[in-house]
């Protein structure tokens, strides 16, 4: 394996992508996720078109603002309330990531939470199994893993079915995009549906819930940086004209302390540790050759720990981020990757990020 931390290099694989590199990942995320034969998920070409192009119409800015950003805040305004009236301590990520599923299954096939099976702990222990040695024997948390997939897997079918028989029930989720174009091309399969959902449902709910978790071992560490975002927050809310009134979108992109703050919640998180690729053919580079059929591991994160770039660089400090312009930012900061494979969820995960900030900061202490 060729692991790279270095910029031009990350650079120049990044722009390989379909050409001389292709996605790639463990083969435990290859089977469960069925990432092989000529009409996997992962394809490049018009099916990764098609399927981002599903993922941006569903999670990206256009969405966000007309309707996610209020369902968002009030999934985020509900789950707190919860947390706060429990009365019992709470893991800051297992709680989250709960509520993250939660809020995924709806909008990916129309779970409703409040009539239906909770679905919370199946989809976390599909997540963390994910991440697990892969032995697929009773009492590992990979056959747990496996168990948890089957189930979900059979619940989304069973959505996906009724939905092909009767449209009309569709809620503007992904289902119903998905059953609109089923059979128009020739990977557009149920199967082919239901590896998308799955895949969805680990990206958004292992990444937000890695994140805010972060965020509260940040907080209790350096309480001035709550100071910071209260005064933020505070000052958002003596703007409005009814104090009770929702998120708007416009005070969502006026955040600028809340974006600082999450930049460096993402900065040392290494929320994704190594992005895949696996090379198609000999690659020279630098005097070196890459050979064909190694697998290229590029790691961003290294970068957002350059001491050049980031002054004092083990240090949580949002504040340094006044003074990086979006240049600098955008060559030594890629949480969400590079290239025509960039997260499509991170529009929607920054959102998720400061709306539940903002309930948090000016609700709760
Ligand atoms: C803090 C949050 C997140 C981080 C740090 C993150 C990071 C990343 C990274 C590094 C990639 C590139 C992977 C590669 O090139 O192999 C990626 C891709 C992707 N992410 Fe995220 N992600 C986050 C949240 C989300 C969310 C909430 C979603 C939900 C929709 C999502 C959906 C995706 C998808 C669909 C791709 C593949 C895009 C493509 O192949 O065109 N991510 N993400």
């Amino acid at each position: 394996m060729i692991i790279s931390s270095d910029p031009q290099l990350n650079s120049f694989i990044f722009q390989q992508e379909g050409r001389a590199v292709e996605l790639w990942y463990l083969d435990s995320f290859q089977k469960l996720f069925n990432l092989e034969g000529e009409n996997r998920p992962n394809a490049v070409g018009h099916i990764h078109k098609y399927v981002r192009g599903v993922y941006l119409n569903l999670f990206g800015v256009e969405s966000l603002r007309t309707r996610l950003l209020s369902d968002i805040e009030r999934t985020v305004r509900a789950n707190l309330c919860d947390w706060a009236g429990s009365g019992e301590t709470i893991d800051a990520k297992t709680a989250t990531s709960n509520m993250v599923a939660v809020f995924a299954a709806k909008h990916l096939f129309g779970h409703d939470a409040e009539t239906s099976e909770d679905i919370a702990e199946t989809i976390d222990g599909f997540v963390q199994g994910l991440l697990s040695f892969p032995l697929n024997i009773p009492g590992t948390r990979f056959h747990k893993c496996m168990k948890d997939k089957d189930k979900l897997e059979t619940m989304v079918t069973a959505k996906l079915k009724e939905r092909i028989l009767c449209p009309e029930k569709g809620q503007g989720d992904f289902l119903d995009q998905a059953v609109k174009d089923l059979n128009t091309d020739f990977f557009l399969t149920e199967n082919f549906i239901i590896s998308v959902t799955m895949g969805i449902l680990f990206a958004t709910v292992e990444s937000i819930s890695t994140s805010v978790g972060l965020a509260f071992k940040f907080f209790a560490e350096q309480p001035w940086v709550l100071a910071d975002l209260e005064t933020e927050h505070e000052a958002l809310i003596n703007k409005r004209e009814d104090k009770n009134s929702h998120l708007t979108w416009d005070e969502y992109r006026s955040m600028t302390l809340t974006m600082n703050f999450i930049n460096e919640v993402l900065r040392l998180g290494n929320v994704f540790p190594g992005i895949l690729r696996r090379a198609l053919k000999d690659i020279p580079y630098n005097g070196y050759t890459i050979p064909a059929g190694w697998t290229i591991m590029v790691v961003t994160s290294t970068l957002q720990l350059n001491p050049e770039i980031f002054k004092d660089p083990l240090a949580f400090n949002p504040r340094r981020w006044k003074d990086i312009d979006q240049e600098t930012a955008s060559k030594n900061f890629m949480p969400f990757g590079g290239g025509t494979r960039q997260c499509a969820g991170a529009e929607l995960a920054k959102a998720f990020f400061a709306t539940f900030i903002h309930v948090l900061i000016s609700e709760y202490r």
